[in-house]
């Protein structure tokens, strides 16, 4: 298989696994190597050219409604049965699943994703993951795909790491990772397109999650 994970020794993975379990989060560079993230920004960019992006929501299930003062972005499910040309990239997802499982015993069954687009503009307020009454995901994951991006254009995801405030440039082919239910965060207002890929690794396989926001 083609990808730069097969590269990663051991050691970075207990590493990276480690400052996971100690710091709540893990920031790994280059995650994507750049054929995946060509392929990803381009199906990215022709949904969104075929207006297959919907405005996302907040809370789960009866509490799901739309508000766009808490969260400005637009969504796509993806679906690995049907996104085929993502194919490689689900395998990268599934093989970093494997590697948290092995190295960090979380049981991580099943994961769901979807790419977000935030108009120039837009923001997340301040949130945690897991919503009221279903604590199905365990790591949220944040792939990013902002070419180009350079101070001043925003979109920052902010960390809230008890005292201490963290901010992540949503670099091209970063990934973030940390633990959805305890790590409090928000998307900083953007001041250009800012584009991801976000998912969530799952204790129990996938049910509603597209329904659910
Ligand atoms: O895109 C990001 O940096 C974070 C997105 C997020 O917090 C979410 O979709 O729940
Ligand atoms: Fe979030």
């Amino acid at each position: 298989m083609l990808n730069r994970l097969q590269n990663v020794q051991d050691d970075q993975w207990v590493d990276w696994v480690d400052s996971l379990a100690d710091n709540d989060y893990v920031v790994i560079d280059d995650f994507l190597d750049d054929s995946l993230y060509r392929a990803v920004r381009s199906f990215f960019l022709k949904k969104l050219g075929h207006d297959e992006f919907d405005p996302a929501g907040i809370g789960a299930l009866a509490d799901h409604h739309l508000d766009k003062s808490r969260r400005g972005d637009h969504v796509y499910w993806l679906d690995s049965s049907v996104d085929l040309e993502l194919t490689d990239v689900f395998v990268v997802i599934r093989e970093l699943i494997d590697k948290l499982n092995r190295y960090c015993y979380l049981g991580i069954a099943d994961f769901e994703s979807h790419l977000a687009y935030y108009p120039k503009g837009t923001f997340y307020e301040k949130h945690v993951d897991q919503f009221k009454g279903r604590n199905n995901r365990l790591i949220s994951m944040i792939i990013y795909l902002n070419e180009g991006w350079k101070p001043g254009d925003g979109g920052e995801l902010k960390l809230y790491l008890g005292n201490e405030e963290k901010l992540i440039e949503p670099l091209a082919k970063r990934i973030v990772l940390f633990k959805s239910d305890v790590l409090p965060h928000e998307v900083m207002t953007t001041h250009v397109g800012r584009y991801s890929l976000t998912g969530w690794l799952l204790k129990n396989p996938a049910d509603l999650g597209f329904l659910l926001g």
